[in-house]
């Protein structure tokens, strides 16, 4: 954790030390039993997912059997560049529409939901920063991370002592974030001014002002420094500790042996494999995959 650092002290070592060591080690048993195959079933799965495919034309971009996430783990999807990864996780937000699939998050149907749904319901994604929010302050972006609870309530958003009282939560919500992920001096500031790492911290925390069940990174660690990388990995594991689910697409292959749990691995729109990092690092058909060679059963 980014407090590890700090000295012990009687008063908080105890509290903070105790569920870093919870988390990934009950991440790590729910998944021992788990076979390292594609679609395997999972003991406790937030997220379900069956037959999702998305056609563009002729191209099948996504063509995902069976994948089930494990709750309370940190699951990386990684797959040569085209596999359909960032194509899989916008379907599963609701920012694109499969041409068919179905799955269940947390035990309700999100195949039909709208993204603002899934955001509700729990699922939640980072997005980079845009042009425009990054003429918006840090401050700015995180209220705008919060949604307009109240607004959305038509007859609530006309009665101003709600809609005062909803807005300094926020305020004092996303106050807390800042702090938690050292931007809190930064509030002032234009998002544009922030290091590439900052913008990574200022989105992850953007998407924690809707207490996700899990949390969705696309590429966390495209275009950090060294420096930030660390204090980035060690806010992922946070979550975790916080009992939520991270599922992450990522090329960096460190990252991924650093912090997953469990790795799903895609290639031409389909998942190939499933495993803990060890054992796909291990695997001839994601070799093949990254290659780009035919899979061949003879080279098994
Ligand atoms: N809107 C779209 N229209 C047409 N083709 C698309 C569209 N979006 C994605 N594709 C195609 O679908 C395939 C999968 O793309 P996708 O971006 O999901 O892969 P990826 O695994 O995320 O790749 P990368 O690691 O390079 O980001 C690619 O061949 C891509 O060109």
């Amino acid at each position: 954790m980014s407090d590890d650092t700090q000295p012990e002290t009687e008063a908080t070592a105890p509290a903070e030390a105790a569920p870093v060591r919870a988390g990934i080690s009950a991440a790590r048993a729910s998944l021992a039993d788990v076979p390292p195959e594609p679609g395997a079933p999972k003991q406790d799965p937030i997220l379900n997912a069956t037959g999702v495919r998305r056609a563009f034309g002729g191209l099948v971009a996504v063509d995902v059997a069976h994948l089930e996430v494990q709750r309370g783990t940190i699951t990386a999807l990684i797959g040569p560049n085209g596999a359909g990864k960032t194509t899989f996780f916008n379907l599963l937000t609701g920012f694109d529409r499969p041409s068919r699939g179905e799955w269940v998050f947390d035990g309700r149907r999100a195949d039909r939901m709208r993204s603002y749904q899934v955001a509700r319901a729990g699922m939640v994604r980072t997005f980079q920063l845009t042009k425009a929010l990054t003429r918006m302050t840090v401050m700015d972006n995180m209220l705008i991370g919060a949604g307009n609870q109240i607004g959305e309530r038509f007859w609530a958003g006309l009665v101003p002592p709600l809609w005062k009282a909803q807005e300094a939560a926020n305020r004092a919500k996303a106050m807390e974030l800042l702090e938690r992920f050292k931007l809190d001096r930064k509030r002032d500031d234009y998002a544009g001014e922030l290091s590439g790492g900052q913008r990574k911290l200022l989105e992850m925390a953007r998407a924690l002002m809707l207490d996700p069940k899990m949390v969705m990174l696309d590429e966390p660690m495209a275009g950090v420094n060294p420096a930030l990388k660390q204090s980035l990995l060690e806010h992922i594991k946070d979550l975790r500790e916080d009992g939520m689910t991270v599922l992450f697409v990522e090329h960096d292959m460190d990252m991924v042996h650093e912090i997953a749990d469990w790795v799903a691995v895609m290639a031409a729109g389909q998942l190939i494999t499933e495993g803990t990092p060890d054992q796909i690092s291990a695997d001839r058909r994601v070799i093949d995959a990254y290659l780009g060679a035919h899979h061949d059963a003879a080279q098994h």
